[in-house]
């Protein structure tokens, strides 16, 4: 079974704040030399693993993993509402083999994707529905969180089972690194936040664009060095995790702790679950070689943005 792997931050901001110098120019070219990667490789099928932002999972049900069976695009950040071409027998059978390994995994047929899923989707594969996609959920911002160690169990288990699939399958990571954009958190809002993040899915579009423009802010105080805006991205934690995950030392997760995460990489920092899974999955189709292709860390777009790609050693 043929196997690739892409892992790459997301940062919706991409489309609403432009950046007045080359960074954005590097960073979408990458973008776009990753695309063109994969349009080569040409996926039969897609496994992409992702957080959430209180767009599609609330604390009215929240599981720490969840795999899409049926899912539209969650309507944030601009990426529409197709209903994403997910093989549901598949999916199925993941999840039966998931069970099968001891994972209590939740599925769902009718799962909102936000930007987590759809930016990497849009940007790697040129739109939402090009491909066939099984999305796997990973909270990685509503706390508690999963434990890293957990992650890993889970990629793990995805990666043995896409070991014995006839597909040509690329597997997606998609958040982190260090960033802290405004989530508001469980226990540290008012009242009617607090009833939001419990139960505010499908919002009017007058609360989803007041909430949007305040990440959008938000990035914009961190950029002018407003002290308190967003918590410093932090390149240095950053580059030490891009180099643990090109070096495949991926049992360093298996003790990280969420505070570790926190204080080293911010709120959004807990999104490197997904890169986690991701890599862990490869790894369970044997040893690979990585290539880091970006690096910046980005103020105006509240993100370190980094994307590497991976293949098999074998296939190398
Ligand atoms: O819409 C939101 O709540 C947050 C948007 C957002 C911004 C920067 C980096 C991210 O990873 C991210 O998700
Ligand atoms: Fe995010």
């Amino acid at each position: 079974m043929p196997v690739k792997l892409i892992c790459a931050s997301h940062t919706p901001m991409m489309d609403f704040v432009p950046l007045d110098d080359t960074i954005e120019t590097d960073v979408r070219g990458t973008f776009a030399a990753l695309a063109e990667q994969v349009r080569a490789y040409d996926p039969e099928l897609i496994v992409l693993f992702a957080p959430d932002h209180f767009n599609g999972f609330f604390y009215d049900l929240m599981p720490p993993f969840c795999v899409g069976l049926r899912a539209a695009a969650a309507g944030d950040w601009g990426f529409g509402t197709s209903t994403l071409d997910i093989p549901e027998a598949t999916a199925l059978e993941l999840v039966r083999a998931l069970q099968a390994a001891d994972l209590d995994i939740t599925y769902s047929y009718r799962m909102q994707a936000d930007h987590g899923f759809t930016q990497p989707l849009s940007l790697l594969a040129g739109d939402v529905t090009r491909y066939p996609v099984i999305p796997i959920f990973v909270n990685g911002a509503a706390r508690p969180l999963p434990p890293c160690r957990r992650v890993l169990k889970l990629g793990e288990e995805v990666g043995r089972f896409l070991a014995q699939r006839p597909e040509r399958v690329l597997i997606i990571g998609s958040g982190g690194l260090s960033h802290d954009p405004p989530t508001p958190q469980f226990g540290e809002a008012p009242p009617e936040v607090e009833e939001f993040l419990i139960s505010g899915r499908n919002p009017s579009e007058e609360a989803r664009d007041r909430r949007q423009q305040k990440v959008i802010d938000t990035g914009r105080r961190l950029a002018a060095g407003e002290k308190g805006a967003a918590r410093l991205l932090n390149p240095e934690w950053d580059r030490s995790l891009l180099e643990t995950f090109v070096n495949a030392d991926l049992e360093r997760f298996r003790t990280m702790s969420d505070a570790e995460i926190l204080a080293e990489g911010g709120r959004g920092g807990q999104e490197i679950r997904a890169w986690i899974a991701a890599f862990a999955a490869l790894r369970a189709c044997g040893a690979y070689q990585a290539q880091m292709h970006c690096y910046r860390a980005i103020d105006e777009w509240i993100v370190g943005m980094a994307m590497v790609s991976a293949e098999p050693l074998a296939a190398a």
